[in-house]
């Protein structure tokens, strides 16, 4: 029988305490591509997956792939993104992927069984879905998380400017319907510690003060770090006394360093120093 592994909320605690709370996002874009001299094949984007591995893997506590840049390649393309994250594992790295499902019933359950379930060639540490289906459909990815240790992140008020209408608008209690998502999640971790396994996730672009999380007791994907226009010394006031258990995420602004792994490597520990500065101080 295989052992069940810490609860999600203790084994991204103890990665954010032993390495800060950084996410690197592993965005394999064509530009990117590109730039570090890379075609667009699957053993570019191997190459590519495996280079930021090497620079950053130790290094941070999480990393996010974005699944939609291997599915891209078809079967081969996920064979990458299955081998990205048994490594980026190996190396000590949460894995979390970024692949925003929502969905009903038995479809919702195979989704989280694909990208959490135990013994799933794909199987991470968490992975983002939807909750525009209802937050309640996602009560399987919300249980199966539970039973593995592992975790799942909410859209709650994302970092794209498009979202504003949808997220902002109010709900019949006049709460927006971004934070009707936030208060579901702290619903689903009341009672965890040192928290629970529902993140959600909110843009380090938001309005100071849009969101309240002091009830959420869980973590905080902020997306959004350099080329949206967030920046680290803006998170403690759009986030207050919740920036504990806020992991910021950059993909683009980190990866524009590569292809050389020192280079990649420095670029994040000078964005780690800087949130340890802006985090702590
Ligand atoms: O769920 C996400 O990761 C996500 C949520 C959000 O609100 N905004 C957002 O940009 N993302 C993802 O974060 C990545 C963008 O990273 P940057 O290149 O740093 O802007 C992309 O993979 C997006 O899909």
């Amino acid at each position: 029988m295989t052992a069940v592994q810490a609860a999600f909320g203790q084994r991204l605690g103890e990665a954010i305490a032993a390495r800060g709370p950084l996410c690197v996002g592993i965005d394999p874009h064509p530009a990117l591509l590109h730039a570090w001299g890379l075609e667009e094949t699957p053993a570019a984007l191997e190459r590519f997956a495996m280079t930021v591995l090497e620079a950053v893997a130790a290094e941070v506590a999480v990393l996010k792939p974005q699944s939609a840049f291997f599915e891209t390649y078809g079967s081969r393309g996920v064979a990458v993104l299955e081998r990205v994250v048994a490594e980026a594992r190996q190396a000590g790295a949460l894995v979390v992927h970024d692949v925003k499902r929502g969905d009903i019933g038995s479809t919702m359950t195979a989704y989280a069984n694909a990208y959490l379930g135990d013994g799933s060639p794909l199987a991470g540490d968490a992975m983002t879905v939807s909750p525009y289906l209802g937050y309640g459909s996602l009560a399987p990815a919300v249980g199966i998380a539970s039973q593995t240790g592992r975790g799942v992140f909410v859209l709650a008020r994302t970092s794209n400017p498009e979202a504003v209408g949808l997220q902002r608008s109010a709900t019949s209690e006049g709460r927006t319907v971004a934070q009707s998502v936030v208060d579901a999640a702290a619903e689903s971790n009341a009672g965890a510690e040192p928290m629970g396994h529902v993140g959600v996730v909110a843009g380090a672009t938001i309005r100071p003060g849009e969101l309240d999380f002091s009830g959420l007791n869980g973590p905080i994907l902020a997306p959004g770090l350099g080329a949206q226009g967030g920046t680290v010394h803006g998170l403690r006031s759009m986030f207050g006394s919740a920036l504990p258990h806020v992991v910021p995420a950059v993909a683009r602004d980190l990866l524009r360093h590569g292809p050389d792994v020192r280079e990649l490597r420095t670029a994040t520990r000078r964005m780690s120093e800087d949130l340890a500065a802006a985090v702590g101080g």
